[in-house]
């Protein structure tokens, strides 16, 4: 039985991670490599957890419960020792994942299952050093994981079906919409859909046919509006597919085919503007308007998730 999660990394999704078990009752613990990060992860869930309080989300002591679920420590052996479950959400960087896992290797209860956060890297490259792929599995959470219903889940070829199943019934548990893929497939299914529509958002922006703004619009007040609730697979359906073959024919052949970074990206990331972290991006962002966005952003997917879940439309 799953009760301890430790989760390793504290930044954006580790700190998120952690919160989504410990609401639920889990006992967590938090590792990071400084006890700074680890602080500045705590005063991230508790602004997490404000805004759900302020949206009628939970009560106040529910707050404090889960608060109280969650602990911090910057020692790895004492942070894993006890763990049924250990997500690692540290840098994307295959060299410091293949360090974590031989350590973890040496440290970890002989039935901890592992599984990595990774958005981009493949369950049998993260494999290539140690030994423990029967109980390794991928859990991708998406951000705001706190929020965000998907956790894709890739397994290794050699991972135990128990292990799946068990990966599968935690995630339920948690309130999570797992999707377990068949096979292994780079950026998994949700990012590699997401990518493709940015690349095109990329390629509009380039090409001045509209603003980033209005770009923007486009999705969020167009197909993104509907996205939450008819997936692009059935929006055929609804569509006819007579006419989607006509789409497809017609629009398919001047789509985006870069291989790459869009320039634009490439440029202001070597500038260090790195969007909302650093007060500009694409859009610029006063300090305090960068939270009150995230926390706005938080407040709407709360308002989505009530409307899906009271309407059961996903059932
Ligand atoms: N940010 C996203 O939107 C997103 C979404 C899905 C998946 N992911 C994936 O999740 C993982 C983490 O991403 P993030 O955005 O939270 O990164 P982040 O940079 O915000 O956080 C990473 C944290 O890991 C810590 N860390 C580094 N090495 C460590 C070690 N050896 N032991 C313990 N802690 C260590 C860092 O100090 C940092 O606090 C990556 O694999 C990333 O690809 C990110």
């Amino acid at each position: 039985m799953i009760k301890n999660i430790t989760v390793i990394g504290s930044g954006v999704m580790g700190s998120s991670i952690a919160q989504a078990f410990a609401v639920n009752g889990y006992f967590v613990m938090l590792n990071d490599v400084k006890e700074e990060f680890l602080s500045k992860a705590k005063n991230r869930i508790v602004e997490n957890l404000s805004v759900l309080v302020e949206e009628g989300v939970f009560q106040e002591e529910d707050k404090e419960k889960a608060l109280s679920k969650i602990n911090y420590s910057i020692d790895l052996q004492a942070a894993v020792s006890e763990a049924d479950f250990i997500i690692e959400a540290i840098p994307e960087v295959i060299e410091l994942k293949w360090e974590l896992f031989q350590k973890l290797e040496q440290m970890m209860k002989p039935e901890a299952i592992v599984a990595s956060n990774t958005s981009t890297l493949l369950i049998s490259r993260l494999m290539e050093k140690t030994n423990f792929a029967d109980r390794m599995v991928i859990t991708h959470f998406f951000n705001p994981a706190h929020l965000v219903p998907l956790v894709e889940i890739v397994k290794h070829d050699q991972t135990k079906k128990e292990v799946v199943e068990k990966t599968i019934d935690l995630i339920k548990g948690i309130g999570k919409s797992p999707v377990l893929l068949k096979k292994e497939m780079n950026g998994f299914i949700a990012n590699r859909l997401q990518t493709a529509l940015m690349r095109e958002a990329f390629y509009l922006l380039k090409e001045g046919v509209a603003s980033a703004r209005d770009i923007d619009t486009a999705v969020t007040s167009g197909p993104g509006f509907r996205w939450a609730f008819t997936g692009p697979i059935e929006i055929a359906d609804f569509g006819g597919l007579d006419t989607w073959e006509r789409v497809f024919d017609n629009v398919a052949p001047d789509l985006d085919e870069s291989k790459g970074a869009p320039e634009i990206i490439r440029e202001l990331a070597g500038q260090g503007k790195l969007g909302t972290k650093t007060g500009e991006g694409i859009f610029t962002y006063e300090e305090i308007a960068a939270l009150e966005k995230l926390n706005n952003r938080d407040r709407r997917c709360i308002q989505l998730q009530k409307v899906k879940s009271k309407k059961n439309i996903d059932a």
